[in-house]
């Protein structure tokens, strides 16, 4: 039986950008797919499966540990949700579940239910990560090489099925650097991309944030993924973690103007028909674009003329003008032999 229509692929009434790829992908397949508001079934498994070993980890919306499933003896991950808003869990729940099994997509292995308060919890496969902090700064050019590529499958690999990220972050991308696995996870922000839908910008962590969310531009796409792996590289390169580093979010996009330009800014607001909003007025300045040399120094040898070149052809204002996941694998610096 076909679903009633759905608010969530409800056009504005001004469409002013739309996804220069993978446009179509969520209206190309059954309603069932994309409305996680209608057309979510969950099949719970059995919660005594599974035993708590510790806590590894904190979210603003759960609570992370490892775990063992008493059944074949393997080890997991138990994320235990907090309680928020039903229609935001079954869209983790529906995102998930349509993404399981694709490249480097963390592995949803099953879904159980505590009886008492209800509450869900999300098993997946266990990654053993090794902290960014620790990892990143081990990088050889091969190394990003092979990371980066990786992380960019899976991000083409969403987006083809329809769906943005918007909170990729080095504490999102679990890195196994023995087994050299690397696994994009949290898909609690995540969201279905239909042309011409008005989005939250309250999405995506700050200092990863892409200028489309700080100037409230709401038809924004796939590209803003692309924004926060500018930012990941661009931390590695430059050795500076986070690269932009704004202390609230009107200040991060003073930061990035520092380095992007202020004049750049208001071309990319014009072009889409929008204005710099009121809070910027006491904080954004004038600011000269900086030519990328001035972030090289003798310390930066992974500064190589390629990937500074790719990281400037991600990190544009313009959401558009950004290479898509697929481009920037098909980049010259992918292609290049150390
Ligand atoms: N499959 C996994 N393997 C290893 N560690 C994991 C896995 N999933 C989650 N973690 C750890 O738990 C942390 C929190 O997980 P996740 O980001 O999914 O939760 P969250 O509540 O949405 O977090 P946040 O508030 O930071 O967005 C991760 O940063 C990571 O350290």
């Amino acid at each position: 039986m076909a679903l009633p229509p759905s608010p969530l692929n409800q056009k504005s009434s001004r469409v002013y950008s739309v996804a220069r790829v993978y446009k179509d992908a969520c209206e190309k397949r059954p309603q069932e797919y994309w409305d996680y508001e209608q057309g979510v079934t969950i099949e719970w498994g059995r919660i005594n499966n599974y035993e708590i070993v510790n806590k590894i980890g904190r979210g603003k919306y759960s609570e992370v540990f490892r775990g063992k499933c008493v059944v074949n003896d393997e080890y997991c991950v138990i994320k235990v949700l907090k309680p928020v808003k039903l229609k935001k869990i079954y869209r983790e729940l529906k995102i998930l579940t349509n993404l399981t099994g694709g490249p480097n997509v963390i592995g949803l292995l099953d879904i159980v239910q505590d009886p008492g308060s209800k509450i869900p919890a999300l098993i997946f496969e266990e990654v053993r990560n090794v902290d960014f902090r620790t990892l990143y700064p081990t990088f050889t050019l091969q190394d990003i090489q092979y990371y980066f590529k990786q992380l960019l499958i899976a991000l083409d690999y969403c987006h083809s099925m329809g769906i943005m990220h918007r909170d990729v972050k080095p504490q999102n991308v679990m890195i196994d650097s023995s087994a050299r696995k690397l696994r994009l996870i949290d898909w609690g922000l995540a969201e279905f991309y239909h042309p011409g839908v008005d989005y939250n910008v309250r999405v995506a962590s700050r200092y990863h944030k892409g200028p489309e969310l700080l100037v409230n531009l709401n038809q924004y796409d796939y590209s803003l993924d692309l924004w926060s792996v500018g930012c990941m590289l661009a931390a590695i390169v430059f050795k500076k973690e986070p690269f932009f580093k704004g202390s609230t979010n009107p200040d991060q996009l003073v930061k990035i103007a520092r380095v992007l330009g202020t004049k750049e800014l208001l071309a990319y607001l014009d072009h889409y028909g929008l204005k710099l909003p009121r809070d910027y007025d006491n904080i954004m300045k004038d600011f000269e674009r900086k030519d990328w040399s001035f972030f090289v120094t003798s310390d930066t040898p992974l500064a190589t003329p390629e990937l500074v070149d790719l990281i400037d052809h991600l990190l544009r204002y313009d959401h558009q003008q950004r290479l898509t996941a697929k481009e920037t694998m098909d980049h010259q610096f992918f292609h290049s032999e150390f």
